[in-house]
């Protein structure tokens, strides 16, 4: 089976967050499953700088105003095909903001362009290879499957995947006209959204399955507090909704061969851990401390709760911990770590920016995780943290409440605990489950314990990807494309 996906990032090549990771690892699950995937991503630079084999396939003299050419090429292991046009993509920026952190203005014409090609490629732009199904990623690629639809639709079963509901592509009305759609596709079944254009939302309206990254993010995005104005339309697709949880790829965020890392362990060799939480500390100049060493390796947003740590961090320093934090987002929360790293200068280590390397030495030495988001559709930092025997302190929302066992006493007994819970979620509460860490990280045994098992949890792509070969199978077979396009 073919699968065209289609995606703004892929790691390792392009990152800003976990649609990469996710889009990096998953074809090489699907492979365990004789799926063969093609991902189509931007020509930024730095997929320009990693193609290897690049060939041509075909040249445009104007898409969307501008001249471009679509390449197929390979790069650390995944295939690709890659749109090479210069003026969208070959900008200093990041991938949707300029170096001041703008938006770039024309981003609605960029991904147009993207998603305008991967249909081209799904109705059989090459001659040698035809995807039988085109899956693709957040709002960025959500116009391809428009594209798709109004283009005279050819049986190519057409899956969405939402990595993060609060992104959606809103642009205004009167870039529809140059979308090249015809104009039944301004309607409220399609890409009209609030009297502008919804990318994501029209890419969910077109869809005949679409994915989330959790079972429960499924469940909650349903209900106005996290449908983020879009649980109507999600409603109404209600039986074409999936929460499959997300896996992380195993090779890249494994202790016992990261390169990253100066001293290798494993759940069997945890003493062989410790000296990575001795040299986290000297990298970030903090005194060695008695209590446990807290990280967060994340956006510093409203959505990964980072203004709740920001506000409770004082209780790490007065039970005797010490916090590393790695992050780069609003400027008003980055100044508060800052503000606490020179309160604290020897027990709270801040680094604003993004770092993939400091990543996994903050996983591989600190022992424990915060992650406490307002909501979370999945969330990859707990699984490497798992996976780094460093134990997750998350909100119970989306996918945190799925792949962190908490430590209560039911679960310490049956020794199934990965990590500590928190809801609901607020300061206070947050403050508790510092409490509640310090408690525990005290009763060794018991900490060991927690570790041990988190390191024991298979976080792998061994039970999702099956899932997404099972829907693929299934969007494939004549009955019950039928029922759903009833
Ligand atoms: N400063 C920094 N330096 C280095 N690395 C950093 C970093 N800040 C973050 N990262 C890395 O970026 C990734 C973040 O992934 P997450 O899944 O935790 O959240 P994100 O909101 O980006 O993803 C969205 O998509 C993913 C994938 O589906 C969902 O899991 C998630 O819930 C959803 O919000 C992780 O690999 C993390 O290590």
């Amino acid at each position: 089976m073919n699968i065209l996906s289609v995606t703004a990032e892929i790691f390792p090549l392009v990152k800003t967050g976990g649609l990469a990771d996710v889009a990096g690892s998953l074809p090489k699950a699907l492979k365990a499953h004789g799926i063969h995937t093609r991902s189509l991503v931007p020509g930024y630079p730095g997929v320009m700088q990693g193609l290897r084999d690049a060939s041509p396939i075909t040249e445009y003299d104007c898409l969307f105003g501008e001249r471009a050419a679509l390449l197929a090429g390979r790069a650390d292991g995944l295939e690709l095909f890659v749109l090479d046009a210069p003026a969208f993509f070959d900008r200093p920026g990041a991938p949707y903001t300029d170096k001041y952190g703008h938006e770039y203005a024309d981003n609605w014409k960029r991904f147009a362009a993207l998603s305008c090609v991967a249909s081209q490629i799904a109705r059989g732009l090459l001659p040698n290879w035809q995807p039988d199904v085109i899956h693709a990623h957040d709002w960025h690629s959500a116009l391809s499957l428009v594209y798709l639809k109004y283009s005279g639709d050819n049986g190519v079963p057409r899956v969405l995947t939402v990595h993060n509901l609060a992104f959606q592509g809103q642009f205004p009305a009167h870039c529809f006209p140059e979308l090249g759609l015809p104009n039944e596709a301004y309607s409220i079944d399609a890409l009209e959204y609030y009297g502008d254009v919804g990318y994501l939302k029209g890419g969910l309206q077109a869809a005949d399955a679409i994915t989330v990254v959790s079972p429960t993010y499924a469940r909650e995005i349903m209900s106005p507090a996290f449908g983020m104005g879009l649980e109507g339309v999600m409603n109404a697709r209600h039986a074409d909704v999936i929460g499959i949880v997300n896996g992380i790829d195993t090779e890249v965020w494994d202790p016992s061969s990261d390169c990253n890392i100066e001293n290798h362990y494993s759940a069997r060799t945890p003493l062989r851990r410790l000296p990575n939480r001795q040299a986290l500390l000297n990298l970030f100049g903090l005194q060695n401390v008695c209590g446990p060493v807290f990280a967060s390796v994340n956006r510093l947003t409203w959505q990964k709760g980072m203004d709740l740590l920001a506000e409770v961090a004082d209780e790490i320093v007065k039970g005797g911990g010490a916090l590393v934090v790695i992050g780069q987002g609003d400027p008003e929360i980055e100044r508060a770590f800052l503000e606490l790293s020179r309160r604290f200068p020897q027990r709270i280590g801040v680094k604003i920016g993004y770092d993939e390397r400091l990543a996994h030495k903050i996983h591989a030495g600190a022992d424990a995780m915060l992650v406490p988001s307002r909501f979370e559709p999945c969330g990859l930092t707990q699984l490497y943290a798992l996976r780094y025997g460093c134990v997750p302190v998350v909100a119970r929302t989306g996918g945190l409440s799925e792949t962190i066992i908490d430590a209560n006493d039911a679960a310490l007994h049956a020794h199934v605990a990965t990590g500590i819970q928190f809801s609901p979620i607020d300061a206070h509460e947050l403050r508790h489950a510092l409490r509640r860490t310090f408690k525990l990280y005290r009763r060794r045994r018991e900490w060991e314990g927690l570790r041990r098992q988190g390191m024991k949890t298979d976080c792998s792509w061994h039970r999702s990807a099956a899932r997404y070969a099972e829907l693929y199978g299934e969007l494939l077979s004549p009955d019950i494309r039928l029922a759903g396009s009833a």
